[in-house]
């Protein structure tokens, strides 16, 4: 049986030790200040950005959305990200994915000052953690909070073989560059690589980040991995899943994270943790 990986119970830890910083940053007469924008009305998204709201809000920071409908232009966007960066009172900007398709995915992104990009996705961040450098810059918060479940579950990852099925830019790419840096030998593949079992069964480390229900099962696993699934998918009968057919890897896997309660509560918590970092940073002067 597999040690249970509890990122409920981690998360309610690091969103207490968030809370006594951002308290602490108050008393100061600094309140973190995050806001999120919200393209559309994707149930799913609607959830997650309330979540982060009520959250963030308990922690006692300042939260603001910015909701438009699915066909806001370009420019309406671009444009409260602009005021965004400019408003002193705004420590961390989000815009919620996935968005609709007619807008320009990247160019929001560029848009965001790189001192407040809470997501870490500004090619300025990006080339920064690629490039291991030294300093303070904001992580996406998946990979982030991945990496705070390897150290507080002490998860050997130097020399560790890690096999990553999915290459987004939020997920697959920034995990690659932080497990890299931190001397693990990362393979990151998709669900087109051929053969993809022959990697998957390498793996000291599986991270799954598909999207698709149940694509790793037992036959994708090597006895005794580590297994991270970041997918959070679901049942024609509407239950809640993940990438990995937990049921059939859970009696193999040395760790195991579940869906619900592993990698998502890790994702918020890493947010308004980075968060309180982006206003610390800022104050110093140091980005
Ligand atoms: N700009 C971004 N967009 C999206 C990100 C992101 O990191 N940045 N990640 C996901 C959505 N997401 C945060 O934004 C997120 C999704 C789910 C959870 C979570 O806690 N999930 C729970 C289950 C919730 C449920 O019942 O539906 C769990 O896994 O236990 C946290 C964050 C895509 N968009």
């Amino acid at each position: 049986m597999a040690i249970l990986i509890d990122g409920k119970k981690l998360a309610k830890q690091v969103n207490q030790h968030t809370t006594t910083r951002a308290a602490g940053l108050i008393e100061r007469g600094i309140k973190p200040g995050i806001a999120v924008v919200l393209v559309g009305d994707d149930p799913a998204s609607q959830i997650y950005t309330r979540n982060k709201h009520r959250l963030a809000e308990k922690m006692g920071l300042k939260s603001d959305l910015y909701r438009f409908p699915t066909d806001v232009k370009q420019s309406t966007v671009l444009g409260t990200i602009k005021e965004l960066n400019n408003d002193d009172s705004i420590d961390a900007i989000i815009v919620q994915e996935p968005l609709p398709d007619h807008l320009d995915a990247v160019a929001i992104t560029n848009a965001i000052s790189p001192a407040k990009d809470v997501d870490g996705l500004h090619p300025d961040n990006l080339g920064k953690l690629f490039g291991n450098q030294p300093g303070n810059y904001p992580v996406a918060c998946t990979p982030r909070g991945i990496m705070r479940i390897f150290s507080y579950y002490q998860v050997p990852l130097a020399g560790a073989n890690v096999v990553i099925v999915g290459r987004s830019i939020l997920v697959g790419k920034p995990l690659l560059a932080l497990l890299a840096n931190a001397n693990a030998t990362v393979t990151i593949a998709g669900r087109h690589t051929k053969n993809l079992r022959e990697l998957t069964t390498q793996a000291d480390i599986l991270i799954v980040a598909t999207g698709i229900a149940h694509f790793i099962g037992k036959d994708d696993v090597k006895p005794g991995a580590v297994v991270i699934d970041v997918g959070m998918d679901r049942l024609p009968s509407g239950e809640l899943t993940g990438d990995v057919d937990f049921a059939a890897v859970e009696p193999i896997a040395k760790m195991i994270t579940p869906v619900p309660g592993g990698v998502g509560p890790m994702t918020i918590a890493s947010l308004m943790e980075q968060t309180v970092d982006l206003a610390e940073w800022r104050r110093n002067g140091q980005k």
